[in-house]
């Protein structure tokens, strides 16, 4: 009997023609950790098999649109890595940005680590921890995040990290909109911002990568821990897994 679940150690499927354009100079780093992920990534539980053959579209080209909403020698912290997206693929497209995994669990950040070994990404650091826990450690202009929580516990966790004039790209599904305007309120709250839902890489993923953009407009900013349990994180602290 076929099964469409890939078994651990299997390999990726080829890049699709679009992935060329997309990643450039950049693809033979993506074409290594396309086979990381399926692989080790698989084998270590860090995404589950029936990724494997969705890894392109799905994974690393809905991630590496997100660059063009970069700038130039930016510095990034993307919150909650997992397997590295979209905060790898992004260091690894742009050597010109400085990019920061911060990501709790050490399993993960054990495969992070050994990835940015593999793939000789200079200017990637792992750090393990959350991102609450960075608050007044870490500065940046821009935090990534994708899959890691709502928008206002997200935002509580990610505002307090931002220079002013400094953005959260969240990368959300088709609810985008409508999370945004139901978070909204909470958001500005938490530090004054500007927000907008901005679409990227059409034409070159489907459907286009759907991201909800918080540029704060304050310098420094209280931290969020003055404000609500959402921001404070929304849950209780409990005991770190590994
Ligand atoms: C569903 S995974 C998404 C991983 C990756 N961003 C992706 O899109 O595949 C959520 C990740 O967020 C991490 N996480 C959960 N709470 C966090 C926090 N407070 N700060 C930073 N990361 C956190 C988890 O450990 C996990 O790796």
């Amino acid at each position: 009997m076929t099964s469409d679940v890939e078994e651990p150690g299997a390999a990726p499927p080829a890049p699709p023609a679009q992935a060329e354009a997309v990643f450039g100079d950049s693809l033979p780093k993506a074409r290594r950790y396309a086979e990381l992920l399926a692989d080790d990534g698989v084998r270590r539980g860090l995404i589950g098999p029936r990724e494997v053959p969705r890894l392109w579209e799905r994974h690393l080209i809905n991630c590496a649109v997100v660059e063009e909403l970069i700038p130039e020698g930016a510095e990034v912290v993307d919150i909650g890595s997992g397997a590295g997206l979209p905060g790898l693929v992004l260091g690894m497209m742009r050597p010109d940005i400085r990019m920061v995994l911060l990501e709790p669990l050490l399993r993960r950040t054990v495969f992070l680590d050994e990835a940015v070994e593999i793939l000789e990404l200079s200017n990637v650091v792992v750090r393990r921890g959350r991102a609450e826990e960075a608050h007044g450690q870490l500065l940046t202009d821009f935090v990534t995040a994708r899959a890691v929580a709502p928008l206002p516990r997200l935002a509580g966790w990610a505002l307090p990290l931002l220079r002013k004039g400094g953005s959260l790209l969240a990368l959300k599904g088709e609810q985008a909109e409508a999370e945004l305007a139901a978070g909204r309120e909470d958001v500005s709250q938490m530090r004054p911002s500007v927000s907008d839902v901005i679409r990227v890489g059409r034409g070159k993923v489907d459907p286009a990568t759907t991201v909800v953009r918080v540029t704060v407009t304050s310098d420094g900013g209280p931290p969020a821990s003055a404000g609500s349990q959402k921001a404070r994180g929304g849950k209780k602290k409990r005991g770190r897994k590994r």
